[in-house]
């Protein structure tokens, strides 16, 4: 992919500037190139549904999911340890477009496959200290629009967002530390949606 692929926008639009930042590249894919990416990353990623033990039992999370990066970004999620899968090239060339835009650096991606309205994810911070105290993740949003909501964990204040196919979510800054996010579950029938959360991991060779 080249920077010709993107359409060019006004930049992007702020949603939290309070004990950290978010904000959103609208259309950051155009259409046309954010269908061949869902088409693509749903045929080819390795998708499984991950078992985590919640209270001694184990428990499906409601979504599929899938880890790439590079080699030695062993990471922990929800209580559960992923080994990064090696990239695929499409993975490979939407993280080098999303560190031009973001300008941040990323060496590994979290894909999520939300296979319906039943599928989403509970609040949480992406706050695991392999991250990092003030980690950059870069999310970008495929297919199904789903509303992404976040929560400051202390005065309550909520911003919510409608995440469309090809948007491009940044989140930055101490937001982790102080702010929770999820994607609710809904009734109605709702399509799949994929999301990429790049993020850079510091390798536990790297002592953390
Ligand atoms: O699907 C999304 O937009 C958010 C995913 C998420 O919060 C995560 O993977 O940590
Ligand atoms: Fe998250």
């Amino acid at each position: 992919m080249n920077q010709s692929d993107l359409f060019t926008h006004p930049g992007p639009e702020t949603l939290i500037t309070e004990d950290g930042h978010a904000l959103v590249y609208r259309h950051w894919l155009d259409p046309k190139r954010a269908d061949d990416s869902f088409t693509v990353l749903k045929e080819t990623l390795a998708w499984e549904q991950s078992v985590l033990m919640m209270y001694g039992k184990r428990v499906a999370i409601p979504r599929l999911n899938a880890w790439y990066g590079d080699t030695g970004s062993r990471y922990q999620y929800s209580g559960a340890y992923f080994s990064p899968l090696p990239w695929t090239a499409e993975l490979s060339s939407l993280r080098d477009a999303i560190q031009t835009t973001t300008g941040f650096g990323y060496n590994s991606v979290l894909a999520n496959l939300y296979r319906n309205g039943a599928d989403g994810v509970a609040w949480h911070s992406d706050d695991e200290p392999e991250l990092g105290p003030e980690p950059a993740i870069a999310s970008l949003s495929l297919g199904q629009t789903r509303r992404f909501t976040l929560r400051h964990k202390t005065n309550g204040h909520r911003v919510a967002v409608d995440l469309q196919h090809g948007d491009l979510l940044l989140m930055h800054g101490p937001l982790q530390r102080f702010w929770q996010h999820q994607i609710a579950k809904s009734k109605k029938p709702l399509g799949p949606r994929i999301n990429l959360t790049y993020r850079w991991v510091v390798s536990s060779s790297q002592g953390v």
